[in-house]
Formats: structure tokens, sequence, C-alpha cells
């Protein structure tokens, strides 16, 4: 989805650590790979030969400027969009092609930019779909097994019986985060979770993306605000033109002289 604003690249936060530098859950090997992924549109290449790995218990940034490929990269591993060329390999074992419940039912459950509820539902019935359907071990996720424990969680509780439509912006998204948690997933993709919020309620958020990783589970995360990258993130990837452009710890790579001038254009990055 086109987004307008800038991102503040120039100002990540200071005051907080690298979370680079904390101490990470033990990552395993590759909980997601993506082997020369060409996804076109007609004849526009959004992604265009891309091969990259979303390391098991880590939070990801997946960065790049206004149409660089990130969404396309998303909707395309969950299953949305067909592939041109290239695999996608989900805990080894290839998913190339595969139908997203197939893909959810092989651990990778995603959110949406813009989140998509009917207004006269409740958030107990909203979550209570893909307990029922997503066909996985609901109790994989100690203390998540219901949907009241996982309203609970993330911060719905009071809102359990009220309908969706009455909810504000911060608590969709919070929905948006407990119906991928009801998929009980190895891998959550988050497609910009913080988009629109206040800066309040973006700390907020932060917070409950930081307890679903101490359940265990690895995250993705686009997001055009520097700040969440460099306090969540363990590892950023970034794309530019459908292409990889650059991988590694978060100071790194925003640090970086190609990934400034993708961001900034040339001349203002320096
Ligand atoms: N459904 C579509 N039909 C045609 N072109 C598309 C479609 N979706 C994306 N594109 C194009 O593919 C390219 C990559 O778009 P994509 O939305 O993946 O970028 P993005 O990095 O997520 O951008 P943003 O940060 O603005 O959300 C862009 O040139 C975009 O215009």
């Amino acid at each position: 989805m086109p987004d307008t604003a800038s991102p503040d690249i120039t100002r990540p936060d200071p005051t907080r650590p690298d979370p680079a530098r904390r101490s990470a859950q033990p990552s395993g090997g590759a909980i997601l790979a993506v082997e020369d992924l060409t996804v076109a549109f007609g004849g526009l290449k959004a992604l265009d030969g891309v091969s990259l790995s979303i390391a098991a218990g880590e939070i990801t940034g997946l960065i790049g400027p206004n149409g660089s490929g990130k969404s396309t990269l998303v909707n395309t591993v969950s299953g949305q969009l067909p592939v041109r060329g290239g695999r996608i390999r989900l805990h080894g074992g290839d998913v190339t092609g595969r139908r997203p419940d197939r893909i959810v039912r092989a651990g990778m459950a995603r959110t949406y930019q813009i989140p998509r509820v009917p207004p006269t539902l409740t958030v107990e019935e909203v979550l209570s779909v893909p307990l029922l359907y997503a066909g996985r071990d609901r109790h994989r996720l100690p203390g998540l097994g219901d949907a009241a424990a996982i309203a609970a969680f993330c911060g719905l509780g009071p809102l359990f019986r009220r309908h969706c439509g009455d909810l504000s912006v911060t608590d969709l998204r919070r929905l948006e985060i407990a119906r991928a948690l009801a998929c009980a997933p190895d891998l959550l993709l988050l497609d910009e979770a913080m988009a629109g919020l206040s800066h309040e309620d973006s700390v907020e958020v932060m917070g409950l993306i930081r307890n679903v990783h101490e359940q265990g589970i690895s995250i993705v995360i686009i997001e055009h605000l520097m700040r969440v990258i460099t306090t969540l993130c363990h590892r950023v990837v970034v794309l530019n033109n459908g292409r990889l452009l650059a991988e590694g710890a978060p100071a790194t790579v925003l640090a970086d002289q190609a990934v400034r001038e993708a961001y900034l254009g040339k001349g203002f990055a320096s």
C-alpha cells in the first residue's frame, strides 16, 4: 500500500539501546528463506531475483523506500501473490505457490496495514474464526489457547464482547496482532503495525510486539519509522527497486551510504 509519509531515517532514537546488542533469544537457522524470488505485475518486476533469509528467534525489520517491494514480498511469501520465479522455504520446506491457508498451517501468519474486520462482529467472534479454522494446535503457545486469553494478552480484555466497529485505531491494530496469534504462528509478519498511531500508542504496540517475541515467535516487521526499527529489531533487510540492497544490524545498515541514498536521494545522503 503506498504511503507518502517520509521515513525518519535521519533520526534513529539515540536513547534506545541497539537491540542487536541485547541478548536475543538463541537463534536457530533460517525460519524463512526466499531464493531468487521474482514477482511481476505485467511488465513491472516488483521483486527481481531477491534472495534473503529470516533467522529463527529474531525480530527482523523489512525496510525500503515507497514502492521498493516490501508489501509484495510479504504478500508473496504468505501465498497471496503468484511467483514468477524462485523458491520460498518455511522451516526448510518448499511452500512456493501454496495457498494462504496452507501457509498459515505451516506456521506463518500475517497482519495487514489496514485492518479489515466486520464492524458488527465482536472481538471474541473475530478471534474465534482462526482458532477454529487455522488448523494449528491452539495450545502450542502456552497460556494463549483461547480467545479470552489472546485478547487479554493483547490488551483487549475489557473489549472482548465489544463490536469491532466501536474499537479505536490502536485497538484495531491490537486485534490484527491478536487474530494472527490465534493462528499459533512460529513466524509473524507485521505490515506497518504502527501506521497512523500516535507516539504513545506506537510505544504501547511496540511493547506488545516484544511480548509476542518473548513467546518464542519470530517476527518480520515492515516499518517506515526508523525509531521502531532501531528499538525492536535484531536485524534489518533493505529492499530497493525490487532488489535486496543491504542486510545486517540496524545501526550498521542505517549508516550505509547506499541505504541513505535510496531513501534520501544522491546529494542529500552525505
Ligand atoms: N497490485 C499491483 N498491481 C500493479 N503494480 C503493483 C501492485 N502492487 C504493487 N505494485 C507495484 O509494485 C512495486 C512494489 O510495490 P510494493 O507495494 O510492494 O512496495 P512497498 O515497498 O510495499 O511500498 P510502500 O512502502 O509504499 O507500501 C511498486 O512499483 C508498485 O506500484
